[in-house]
């Protein structure tokens, strides 16, 4: 062994042993917080109310052991040295020894920024940065950037070996799912991670930048700093669809974060899961800002006046309310701008009123008939039982009204309690609605279809904008709000009791008392301020962050930012992307309208996914989009050239043969034009995330990324939307290794750069 060798396996058993130690002390945190559950669960008997306090407390022990555990894999990967012979320890999580010393530094801690921020040009203090690479608990590599070579000792210079960590991260064999890349962050992501919690930030970068890694990333790190806020409010991520959520799934656990509110665009209407697609005209329509008028338009449509006059037939009595009264009541409820089913209460309440005075009215016509028939001296006089009525007789006549089914049909066609669901199903399937509501110029014809249809994406922010003008008869509901905040103060004091008693609060691990009080419905279930959250169309998130954020249209983000406390978002996402034709062409555009330049914008130019000579490639489609835009620069390159192959649909096995072997291990993507979609699936049986091929359509390939990517004819990809381009730019920056196009005819010009 010579000295070198000899040098590293020093260093090697010097940091086994402080990793060892590291591992120990997490062990003895997951005791602690095991015992602190047992101890919950050993409090027994009491009230129904301490059985739910103690749920309470129990599901969020379990959740603290869920981070613990989480964090097991890579718990430490970096060390910095100072100039003053410090060394700290960057990892996961915080640790602190017996005596309450920081053993390791959390790497969302200002403590571990250095880490990040340290370059050969610029490294502060530092003289190096050291990453450790673990396999389990054991310490397999070290990777050291010395940043003051003087600074170091012989010894120490013997021990700088290894490749830089970051290629070597980038080397690694996709899984299907995304990893963290909590190890090498890179400074300029470092800036987009610990960005302000103020304010709306941009991240624009082409594919392959760490948008969306960094993304998650800067959700763990404002959790943690700004934990207050944010455990109470929540946080909302909002991804294009459900594969990409499930490929990004496993980052924030990994980071020990497991409450964040994780959605598609069709999700975040409460009880209504959109699962169809809207054709493109559809959804360009759907997404024109002007929907919002159509939506409003169709609830005052709903607002009726009758022709002439009302007419109700009761137990043989016609009760008449004349046309202008109908409209003065209609005009009043309009008037006090409460939203449609709260109006209604009010306009109900006149309508039964009236109601009641028709009634006397046609009674004292009838006995006026009847006087007249029998001639009846005795029921001579003058009869005037409407203005007989006072407030009291009009209350009592209009309850007993409101009973009569026929009273009720009479006052739901002109103002009926509705549904967001109901309006929107209604409008959608009726071209005459349509017609009527829409702008000349809004092409309603695209919006068609038939009653029942399954909802779309498209259709959520409609949805959301009709609940915002319908709203709820919540008087019920505030009335036990009130009843519930009182039971909140009590349940307050128990949890802070609680939390002393089990020794959680000292150990400041997680909980507050408020927050663990809050934390559980009336109806005795436990529910974490995600699961709130997520069933509560009205909940304001605490921040809200947006990945391939150029996918939403102009009503999508009215319904955004209602879900936004304080306009605290960060917006992710690459206008050379956009596949959407409702989708964004520049973010001034969109964000202006809520935040009128009050946002900031990060770019992010380096491409950690794909090598250059498929760059290259992706450049000329680029440049087909628009000539003044620039790919992202790849930091890997030596990859295999990029090729074209004569293949249909057929061949695609063969070809996704080919790749596996090729690659080895990984994944392989197969993206095909949205019609081939159905008969490519049925050739790959079985195929998934995490299966060694999948075939996807473009939208489904986006935020997605694969070892070697088969793009099948990309002519009918460029052809299949008006954004077909921007389609075939994301359908090839999928590859981290090997991209091959397959197709029966020529090749579109802009992939001219591929030979066959
Ligand atoms: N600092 C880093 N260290 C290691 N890997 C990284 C780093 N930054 C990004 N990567 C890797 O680069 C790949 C691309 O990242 P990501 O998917 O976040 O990019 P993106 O900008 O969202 O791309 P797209 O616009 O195509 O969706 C991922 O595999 C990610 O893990």
């Amino acid at each position: 062994m010579d000295n070198r060798q000899d040098a590293l396996a020093v260093a090697l058993d010097t940091e086994q042993r402080v990793v060892s130690g590291l591992y120990g002390r997490l062990d003895s945190a997951r005791e602690r917080a095991e015992s602190a559950l047992r101890a919950v669960h050993a409090r027994g008997g009491g009230t129904r109310q301490a059985m739910v306090e103690r749920e309470a407390l129990a599901t969020s022990q379990a959740r603290r052991l869920a981070q613990l555990n989480g964090v097991e894999r890579g718990l430490c990967f970096g060390r910095v040295d100072d100039r003053d012979g410090r060394s700290v320890y960057v990892g996961r999580i915080g640790l602190r020894d017996e005596e309450g010393s920081a053993v390791l530094i959390d790497w969302r801690a200002p403590a571990a920024r250095a880490f990040y921020l340290a370059t050969a040009t610029d490294p502060g203090s530092l003289v190096r940065r050291r990453h450790l690479h673990l396999r389990g608990r054991t310490v397999t590599g070290l990777d050291d950037e010395v940043f003051d070579l003087e600074g170091m000792s012989d010894g120490e210079r013997r021990t700088l070996v290894g490749e830089a960590a970051l290629l070597a991260a980038l080397r690694r064999g996709r899984t299907g799912r995304m990893g963290d890349v909590v190890a090498t962050i890179q400074t300029e992501q470092d800036r987009v991670i610990r960005a302000s919690l103020q304010g709306a930030l941009v991240v624009q970068g082409g594919p392959g930048t760490g948008k969306t890694v960094a993304a998650l990333h800067r959700a763990a790190y404002l959790l943690y700093t700004h934990r207050d806020t944010l455990e109470r409010r929540g946080v909302l991520v909002v991804g294009p669809n459900a594969m990409f959520l499930r490929y990004i799934g496993q980052v924030l656990p990994s980071l020990g974060e497991t409450q964040v509110v994780m959605a598609t665009l069709g999700e975040l209407f409460p009880g209504v899961r959109a699962t169809a697609a809207d054709p493109p005209a559809a959804a360009v329509v759907k997404g024109d800002i002007r929907m919002a008028g159509v939506v409003a338009a169709a609830v005052r449509d709903r607002q009726r006046v009758p022709d002439g006059e009302l007419v109700v037939e009761l137990d043989g009595l016609r009760l008449r309310v004349p046309h202008e009264t109908c409209a003065r009541h209609r005009a009043r409820a309009r008037a006090v701008r409460l939203t449609h089913n709260m109006a209604r209460k009010l306009y109900v309440t006149e309508m039964l009123k009236e109601l009641a005075r028709a009634e006397a009215r046609a009674l004292e016509e009838g006995l006026r008939l009847a006087e007249m028939e029998l001639e009846d001296p005795e029921l001579a006089g003058p009869l005037d039982l409407e203005s007989d009525l006072d407030e009291i007789d009009l209350a009592v006549a209009s309850e007993r009204l409101w009973a009569q089914p026929e009273v009720r049909e009479a006052l739901d066609a002109l103002w009926p309690e509705l549904t967001p669901s109901r309006l929107i199903s209604e409008l959608l399937s009726s071209p005459e609605k349509l017609e009527a509501l829409c702008p000349p110029d809004l092409d309603w014809r695209a919006l068609v279809r038939p009653a029942g249809a399954a909802w779309t994406a498209g259709d959520v922010p409609l949805l959301d904008e009709a609940a915002e003008l319908l709203g709820q008869d919540d008087s019920a509901a505030r009335a036990a709000g009130r009843r519930a905040e009182e039971d909140l103060r009590e349940r307050h004091l128990f949890a802070r009791e609680v939390l002393q008693t089990t020794g959680v609060l000292e150990e400041g691990i997680f909980e507050r008392a408020d927050v663990l009080a809050e934390r559980h419905a009336d109806d005795g279930s436990e529910l974490t301020t995600a699961d709130r959250a997520a069933r509560d169309r009205t909940w304001a998130y605490g921040h809200v962050i947006v990945d391939e954020a150029q996918e939403l249209s102009a009503m999508a983000w009215r319904l955004v930012m209602r879900r936004v406390a304080a306009k605290s978002l960060t917006v992710v996402g690459d206008l050379a992307q956009t596949g959407s034709a409702a989708g964004a062409r520049s973010w001034g555009e969109v964000l202006d309208p809520y935040l009128e330049g009050r946002w900031r914008e990060e770019r992010l130019e380096v491409n950690y996914r794909t090598p250059a000579e498929i760059m290259e490639v992706a450049a000329d489609v680029l440049a087909a989009i628009d000539p003044s835009l620039t790919p992202p620069r790849s930091v890997r390159d030596g990859g295999a050239p990029p090729r074209a192959v004569r293949a249909g649909l057929a061949d695609l096995p063969e070809l996704a043969r080919e790749e596996l072997a090729a690659i080895g291990e990984g994944r392989v993507g197969v993206v095909v034009p949205d019609a081939l979609y159905g008969r490519a699936a049925a050739l790959f049986p079985g195929q998934d995330l995490d299966a060694p091929v999948t075939v996807l359509t473009v939208t489904r390939a986006k935020g997605l990324e694969f070892d070697a990517v088969i793009v099948a004819d990309p002519a009918a990809i460029l052809a299949q939307s008006p954004n077909g381009a921007q389609d075939l730019y994301v359908a090839i920056t999928r590859a981290t290794r090997r991209l091959t196009v397959a197709c029966e005819g020529e090749l579109p010009p802009s992939l001219s750069r591929l030979t066959t």
